[in-house]
């Protein structure tokens, strides 16, 4: 049976950051860990230790309380934005970035980049260079124009957005319209980074199950192209390690590299 689009007040209810946490990114029990993890994080470090992609401003959208995936481009960027729909995962985020006791645990994350930039000994170093570059935590609403209204954002000079899209677009045409939005966002020749789930329709955290939307490679880059970027890589990588497709049952993970253009 279809898996019906949750909408926001389906997440401000039930969306519970730990469970997340727990069910995804714990160690040793995440459904996450492995395969999807090593490659979203495989593909920030080579994107942002190419040197193609710099500046001064980041925004991360829909991050919810995962700061893992700013790892890389804490090495690039100097003032990074964290955005999210939810309180509860915004204050997850804030635990982090102040070391509250209760603070969600990242270290194997952070093992794992400073292993792939070749500074293994440097974990502390690496984990207050993020709360360092961190400046603001704010909320965001994907659908709207100014996804961060009333709050008017200096548009930035990349964006970056993991597995978020797909939660909270009901159809392509809502997708392509979000990413048109998110231009707004931008410098003119500003990049948009996006990592999700290709052909997916559900995930779970816990019991509760969320809308995935099923979008394929095809209509991915027709969005991208349709929302007036210029796409720099579409990469989609087949999914291996099948073992939860009960709690995430996506088919590959994708990973598109695209630009406002300069002439905008
Ligand atoms: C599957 S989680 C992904 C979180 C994180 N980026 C990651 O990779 O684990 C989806 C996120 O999208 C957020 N979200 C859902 N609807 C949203 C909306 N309308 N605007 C912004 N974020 C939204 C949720 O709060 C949640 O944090």
């Amino acid at each position: 049976m279809d898996t019906l689009f949750s909408g926001p007040e389906i997440y401000k209810q039930h969306f519970n950051p730990k469970d997340y946490y727990d069910s995804y990114y714990a160690s040793d029990k995440g459904a996450l860990l492995g395969e999807r993890t090593n490659i979203v994080l495989r593909n920030f470090h080579e994107i942002f230790s190419s040197g193609v992609v710099k500046g001064n401003t980041l925004i991360d959208i829909g991050a919810g309380s995962a700061i893992f995936e700013l790892l890389s481009a804490c090495e690039v960027f100097t003032n990074i934005i964290i955005s999210d729909f939810l309180e509860q995962n915004l204050t997850e985020v804030k635990k982090w970035l102040t070391k509250d006791s209760n603070m969600l645990d990242w270290t194997s994350y952070v093992k794992f980049v400073c292993d792939l930039e070749g500074k293994s000994a440097n974990l502390q170093e690496k984990e207050e260079k993020l709360r360092k570059t961190v400046k603001q935590v704010v909320k965001c609403d994907v659908l709207k124009k100014n996804p961060f209204e009333p709050l008017v954002i200096p548009p930035a000079d990349c964006l970056i957005s993991c597995f978020c899209l797909e939660t909270a677009c009901k159809d392509v045409a809502s997708y392509c319209n979000t990413l048109k939005n998110f231009k707004d966002l931008l410098k003119p020749g500003g990049h948009i980074i996006m990592q999700s789930a290709e052909n997916g329709t559900f995930y779970h955290v816990r019991e509760k199950k969320f809308y995935c939307l099923t979008i394929t490679k095809k209509e991915i880059e027709k969005a991208f192209i349709e929302a007036g970027y210029e796409i720099v890589k579409l990469e989609v990588k087949q999914r291996k390690d099948k073992s939860r497709l009960d709690i995430y049952d996506y088919h590959s993970l994708y990973c598109v590299h695209a630009r406002k253009p300069c002439s905008l």
